[in-house]
């Protein structure tokens, strides 16, 4: 099997020189048992990190980890580092609202609230802002225009969100995500639920997202990490070990000559 990396061309607003995560040894429990363990790497601003590897080997956990929102709906624990903009996001003072203002979440299922299209993408910006009516239709805007929807929904914006199709419903997912202002986008496996039109529109706004905020996607579909990310880490888990990071490098060489033969055997097709 080969993938094609071509489309993805080098973002000019990438620094090589920042890191927006810095990640230190992390360990994830849910309770005592670990799903996550000795994971350390660096998520660059302004790029997209792809999360691949067998189920079951933590990739969901890891993600979830880096805006603590596991905590929401399981005992989640963690140990070690995670540094955002040189803050470690497990200090006992972060505002975990805060937090996930900054570093935003799509699900796997798109997740709009039983509420019409405009209040999905308003929601969030009332709850951290105090805005004039205008310079909220502003931002509804721009938010719906950023997730690509604005000219399928701009007559519709009072119909309820639960009347778009599964690829928009996404879409809005992104839009109300970005109204926040963010400056990370976690993605868990954001298009699964998509056919492959919808997800070739997730694909192109990933793409155009990453000038303006950092992506982390976990993705099942090699195909899909090949073509929208510029980094990519392999996770895996067997007997020894669970959870834990065996490779991560630029996407180009993981997809065409990574270092280690798991990675190898892995997106070749051999295992997994
Ligand atoms: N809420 C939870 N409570 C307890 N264990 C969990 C929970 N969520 C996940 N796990 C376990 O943690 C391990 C890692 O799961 P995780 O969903 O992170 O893997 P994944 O790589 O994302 O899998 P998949 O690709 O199948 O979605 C698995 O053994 C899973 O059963």
């Amino acid at each position: 099997m080969t993938y094609s990396t071509k489309t993805m061309t080098p973002n000019p607003r990438a620094n090589p020189h920042q890191i927006a995560l810095n990640i230190h040894h992390l360990n994830c429990y849910y309770g005592r048992k670990c799903a996550v363990e000795g994971v350390s790497m660096e998520i660059y601003p302004n790029q997209v990190t792809a999360i691949i590897g067998p189920s079951g080997c933590g990739k969901s956990t890891f993600l979830k980890s880096l805006n603590r929102i596991s905590e929401l709906d399981s005992d989640a624990v963690y140990e070690g580092n995670v540094e955002f903009f040189g803050q470690n996001i497990f200090d006992s003072q972060v505002n975990l609202n805060r937090l996930r203002k900054q570093i935003g979440m799509v699900f796997q299922k798109p997740n709009p609230f039983p509420m019409s299209i405009y209040d999905n993408v308003a929601y969030g910006v009332k709850l951290f802002y105090q805005v004039s009516r205008s310079r909220l239709d502003a931002i509804v805007e721009n938010s719906l225009r950023g997730a690509a929807l604005w000219d399928e929904v701009k007559d519709n914006l009072h119909k309820s969100a639960l009347s778009l199709s599964g690829g928009q419903q996404q879409r809005l997912c992104i839009a109300r995500a970005l109204a926040v202002k963010p400056k990370i986008l976690l993605m868990d496996e954001p298009c699964s639920a998509l056919d492959p039109i919808a997800t070739m529109k997730i694909e192109q706004l990933i793409h155009k997202l990453r000038d303006e905020f950092t992506i982390v996607i976990v993705t099942h579909n090699m195909q899909q990490a090949s073509r929208v990310s510029d980094y990519t880490a392999f996770f895996s888990t067997d007997e020894s070990r669970v959870g834990y990071l065996v490779e991560y490098d630029r996407t180009e060489k993981i997809f065409s000559n990574p270092s280690d033969h798991q990675t190898h055997d892995y997106i070749s097709g051999r295992v997994g």
